[in-house]
């Protein structure tokens, strides 16, 4: 299961390889974190992020070995900005003459760049960024400048301190004219003493969500004075501006602008399943260790694994981890054959890998942000302690609903998606992801066969209830939609509805992908067994979870709907014998766990104990402070018994 897990044998020892390299390297302990002040946090990030590009460097590690010892250092910082934003950024936009220019220099980490597209006053809304890049064809440069206080740049990573270069997104105007948003390199800081250039304000944007978590990075914001840089430095692959001061638009899509966020949508799927699977290793691993009640004649009491409640919350999730896991994989297949495509000037499969990207992207984090929430609620009283490891992921983790789209703006562009695709159907085949609503007539006719909950163990019935469901809910809302004059007073007023829809066309994928993993050939005994009964979780515990969208489409029976709670509970006691081997086969070393609930070993109660006594207010049995706040309370003579 850890190949199945891994990939194949070469990842798995490739990524144990990089785990035990950071388990074993002081630089990157990290139990102290969550006690640093920021100043201390931030020194001890950079201090941990050179000494990583110092590994990479003296032992001519891979781009592969990198990014896997960039997860197991677990601690975000400017470099995942630089090397997973900006580069790409530079690699997607950039002309032939740019990329040779400035990739080298990023590469050898000879600038530090950053991706400053968000303001104060606008996230979601790209094309209504406020920041101006004005064409001066006597200089032939442009002028970068802040017109207003929300055009300040707010937000980006490793912009507040660290970054010598940023990647700036702002209006373009040539002769007057307003052209869009574009992509500008411009330098921020002095390459020589690191300090702001003329015209820049930058800085922090100061303390985020949680102890140690994500401020490890260095939020900034920046403000510019009629900065300027040469014309060369607009991302041109997109559109051009000449020295004459003429704006031309080249064959590639403007939407390749927004490239980048397409890239790291996916690897945001592809991380989604390692956060999970860590909150869910503590939490199954510690249900196994803790007991509560159940003692018969002195005997043990009952594990709390053993209780069907705890199970039908914690097994979804396992079954979730390794669903992500599995799309998160051919996500990245997605991408990479849309990448190619690209560099090959064809953009025919650009609209399906926004709407893949953005869709997984917001089912996958909200998934996992209420998952690890979950595991902390699992863990009882001992996952509130910041060595249950359950609260600074959490912390660290939640913005994921945000950054790189707000995840129900972005399920609304699935939504554009979905309907587009249904207006077509009269005269265009739809492929891809969508090829399921070319069956739009049988699946709005054909009604669920199930009659015994042994008939939901067939991937045929699961695979048909979810494409029903949303091709029903699909079409509804194209039929609602076709009742407004204006589609987009349409569009805003069913939004909730279209959300949903989109919410049913992402769980159809993941329930397919899961389904076709396992048509793969899976190597080791049992093992593909394992799998398809967490499959079956995973789509059983989806379908009782949206019950309400399946029967009111039409497609389920309320007994239908029954059975397949009856066959959850059955798989939950098929799942019980191996849950821990399948949390053992995420392969995590109790340095990235970084939780005493989940170690190992199960030692939990003596290390928790251990741990307590190492708390800096143990340092001395009374504490700083008793003589000066609390001694003269106790110490004070009320006049009256009462008070
Ligand atoms: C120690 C050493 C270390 C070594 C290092 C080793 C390697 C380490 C690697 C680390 C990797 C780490 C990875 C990175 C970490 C992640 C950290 C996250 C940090 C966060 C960053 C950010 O948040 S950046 C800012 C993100 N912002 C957003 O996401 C904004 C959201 N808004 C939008 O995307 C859009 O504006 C919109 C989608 C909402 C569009 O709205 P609007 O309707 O106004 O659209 P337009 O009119 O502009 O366009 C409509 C048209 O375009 C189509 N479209 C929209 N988006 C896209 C797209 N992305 N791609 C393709 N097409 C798109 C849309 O569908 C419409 O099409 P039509 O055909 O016209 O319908
Ligand atoms: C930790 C972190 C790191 C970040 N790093 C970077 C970075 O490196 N570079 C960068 O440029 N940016 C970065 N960002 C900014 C991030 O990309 C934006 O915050 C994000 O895109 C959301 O935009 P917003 O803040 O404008 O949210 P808003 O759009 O203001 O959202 C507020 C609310 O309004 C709702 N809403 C907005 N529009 C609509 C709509 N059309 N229909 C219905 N509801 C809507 C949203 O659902 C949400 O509930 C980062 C953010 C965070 C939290």
């Amino acid at each position: 299961m850890k190949v199945a897990w891994a990939g194949s044998r070469e990842t798995l020892e490739l990524s144990d390889r990089m785990a035990k390299l950071v388990a074993n390297d002081p630089v990157f302990e990290k139990f102290t974190r969550p006690m640093l002040g920021r100043k201390e946090l931030f020194k001890n990030t950079l201090r941990k992020a050179a000494h990583g590009w110092k590994l990479i460097v003296d032992l001519r590690l891979t781009e592969e070995e990198a990014k896997w010892l960039r997860l197991y250092i677990d601690e975000p910082a400017y470099t995942d900005l630089h090397w997973g934003m900006f580069i790409p950024a530079i690699e997607g936009q950039g002309t032939e003459e740019q990329k040779k220019k400035w990739l080298p220099l990023a590469q050898k980490m000879k600038i530090i760049g950053c991706y400053a597209q968000t303001e104060l006053g606008h996230g979601s809304n790209v094309q209504g960024l406020e920041t101006t890049a004005t064409f001066d064809p006597q200089a032939d440069e442009f002028v970068i400048h802040s017109p207003t206080l929300t055009s300040s740049k707010w937000w980006p990573g490793g912009l507040g301190k660290a970054s010598t270069h940023a990647l700036v997104y702002a209006r373009l105007i040539v002769g007057g004219e307003f052209h869009g948003v574009h992509g500008f390199i411009v330098q921020l800081r002095s390459l020589e003493d690191h300090s702001p250039l003329p015209g820049i304000t930058v800085g922090d944007i100061g303390l985020k969500f949680g102890n140690g978590a994500y401020n490890t990075m260095d939020n900034g914001v920046l403000r510019f004075d009629h900065v300027r840089i040469p014309r060369n430095q607009m991302l041109m692959r997109v559109s051009q501006v000449t020295k004459e001061g003429k704006y031309m638009q080249s064959d590639v899509p403007r939407q390749l602008i927004y490239g980048t966020m397409v890239y790291v949508r996916q690897t945001i799927v592809v991380d989604a399943s390692k956060a999970l699977s860590r909150a869910v290793c503590i939490a199954t691993r510690y249900s196994a260790v803790r007991r509560q009640f159940g003692s018969r004649n002195g005997g043990p009491e009952t594990q709390v694994i053993d209780y069907k409640t705890q199970q039908s919350r914690l097994f979804p999730l396992l079954a979730s981890a390794y669903a992500f896991r599995f799309v998160g994989e051919w996500l990245k297949w997605l991408y990479m054959d849309v990448k190619q495509r690209l560099e090959a000037n064809d953009f025919s499969t650009l609209p399906e890998a926004h709407a893949c990207t953005a869709g997984l992207k917001s089912l996958t984090t909200t998934a996992t942000a209420d998952g690890i929430e979950e595991c902390r609620k699992l863990c009882g009283g001992h996952g509130y302690l910041v060595s249950s490891g359950l609260p600074e992921l959490f912390a660290v983790y939640i913005p994921a609903c945000t950054y790189e789209g707000d995840n129900v703006v972005l399920l609304l562009q699935v939504a554009r998606f979905i309907v587009k695709t249904v207006s077509e159907l009269g005269y265009k085949q739809p492929v891809g992801t969508t090829a399921y609503m070319g069956r739009v007539a049988t699946l709005m006719q054909n009604n669920c066969a199930v009659r015994t909950a042994e008939d939901w163990l067939n991937p045929g019935a699961i695979v048909e209830a979810f494409e029903a469901r949303a091709a029903r809910m699909a079409v509804a809302c194209g039929r609602q939609l076709a009742k407004f004059e204006n589609p987009e007073e349409g569009f805003a007023e069913l939004a909730s509805d279209l959300v949903e829809a989109s919410v049913a066309h992402c769980q159809l994928i993941v329930v397919s992908k899961f389904i076709e993993k396992l048509q793969q050939d899976i190597p080791g005994k049992g093992v593909k067994q394992s799998l398809e009964i967490l499959c079956y979780v995973y789509a059983l515990f989806l379908l009782h979870k949206h019950q309400g969208d399946f029967l009111a489409v039409g497609y389920l029976t309320p007994k239908q709907a029954l059975l397949a709670n009856d066959q959850l509970r059955t798989l939950y006691s098929k799942v019980r014998p191996n849950a821990i081997a399948l949390v053992d086969s995420f392969n995590y070393t109790d340095h990235y766990l970084g939780s005493i609930l989940g170690r190992y070993d199960g030692n939990v109660y003596p290390k928790l104990y251990e741990a307590a006594w190492e708390d800096p207010l143990n340092d001395s049995d009374v504490a700083d402070g008793f003589h000066q706040y609390v001694q003269p309370i106790l110490k004070q003579k009320l006049h009256s018994a009462k008070l």
